[in-house]
């Protein structure tokens, strides 16, 4: 199915749909309207382009400008390949698309200011909780009440994020997957505190950027990561093991199971620093399941800043953008 996936997206039916889904979303009456991204790297660049594509107003926040210069090229360069698909027999239209797309986006380096205007705030920063939490905290003193917060974390609880806040009622986790652009699904978490308002809402704003939902508890990695993770982690056990190379591992997961990136592959397309936060954060949680115990080697790649992709070396060499 997976290799499939992006087979279908080339079908007919499947444009019709991509198109339809940005029509209705533009055209839909939506409350949320000024979105605030927290986070330019790869997530957060690609949240912001999604709303932005859909006509929504968005400001990207990151603690730096290089990184914030980035994502707008990043985001450029993603919207011409779909405007590419989108209209590829009218060239006015696809750059219209283009420039309608990238006026939405605004940058910053002040989150207190950003979120002065804003109905949503998507968090997409480090996978560490610590941080979120102080985030979340001073945005809550300064964003309006109105301001619905949200989570794009891969593996850490919600509740504890929104612990940070007096809006545990409107706190939610909005899961997005990488490429965001490209990929269908949205995982929305509710913690037992938020409001059927809230969720409504979110679940409406994620039909509006073209997402298809999922709902879950606010359980460890959710659904994709809850099966993900300890499949990637398992991979590299077999290699530290010496089993197979992780070449193989990678030919043999794609053509024996379907799936459209290798475990390493997608280890270095995720970030072996995330993976190891998500790992790590698990391991020290819950000690007794064999499952999330560590994996030497990615802390050694981590510890020699071999990232994966975004740094030009994880499991695999890339060449650098
Ligand atoms: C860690 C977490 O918390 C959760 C996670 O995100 S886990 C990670 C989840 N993600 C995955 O599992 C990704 C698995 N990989 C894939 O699905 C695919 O390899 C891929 C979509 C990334 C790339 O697909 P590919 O066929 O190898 O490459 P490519 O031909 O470049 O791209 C396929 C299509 O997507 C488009 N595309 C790819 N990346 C894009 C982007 N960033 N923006 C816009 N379009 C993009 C391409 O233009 C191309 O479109 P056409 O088929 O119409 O030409
Ligand atoms: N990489 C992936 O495939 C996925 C990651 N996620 C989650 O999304 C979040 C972000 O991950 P990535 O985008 O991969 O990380 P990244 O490392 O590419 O980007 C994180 C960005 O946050 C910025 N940042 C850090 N602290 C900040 C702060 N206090 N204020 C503003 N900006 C700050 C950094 O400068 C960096 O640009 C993490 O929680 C991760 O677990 C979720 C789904 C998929």
């Amino acid at each position: 199915m997976a290799v499939t996936r992006m087979g279908l997206l080339r079908t007919p039916y499947m444009m019709a749909s991509f198109r339809r889904n940005l029509i209705t979303s533009n055209s839909t009456q939506m409350a949320i309207k000024n979105v605030v991204v927290i986070g330019g790297g790869l997530m957060g660049s690609g949240i912001a382009q999604v709303a932005a594509q859909n006509g929504q107003n968005v400001t990207i926040v990151d603690l730096d400008q290089k990184v914030l210069d980035k994502a707008k090229n990043s985001i450029n360069i993603s919207l011409q390949r779909i405007a590419k698909k989108l209209f590829k027999d009218d060239s006015v239209k696809a750059e219209k698309f283009l420039s309608d797309s990238m006026a939405h986006v605004t940058l910053s380096t002040n989150p207190e200011q950003a979120v002065n205007q804003s109905d949503l705030v998507v968090e997409a920063i480090v996978e560490k909780l610590n941080i979120k939490q102080k985030l979340f905290q001073t945005l809550d003193a300064v964003a309006p009440t109105h301001t619905v917060f949200a989570s794009n974390t891969s593996s850490l609880p919600i509740g504890e994020i929104a612990q940070s806040t007096n809006r545990k009622d409107r706190f939610v986790g909005l899961h997005f997957f990488n490429p965001v652009p490209v990929m269908k699904l949205l995982e929305v978490i509710r913690i037992p505190e938020t409001s059927d308002d809230t969720y409504n809402l979110v679940m409406e704003w994620g039909k509006s950027i073209g997402k298809q939902t999922v709902t879950c508890k606010d359980t460890p990695g959710f659904i994709v990561n809850r099966l993900l993770v300890p499949y990637m982690m398992e991979a590299v056990r077999l290699l530290e093991r010496g089993d197979a190379t992780a070449r193989d591992i990678d030919t043999a997961m794609k053509l024996g199971a379907g799936y459209p990136m290798g475990p390493f592959e997608l280890l270095d397309y995720v970030g072996l620093d995330t993976s190891k936060f998500i790992i790590e954060g698990w391991a020290e949680k819950f000690p007794e399941n064999p499952l999330f115990k560590p994996v030497p080697t990615l802390n050694r790649l981590v510890e020699e800043g071999k990232l994966g992709m975004k740094t030009g070396e994880g499991f695999y060499k890339y060449q650098k953008k």
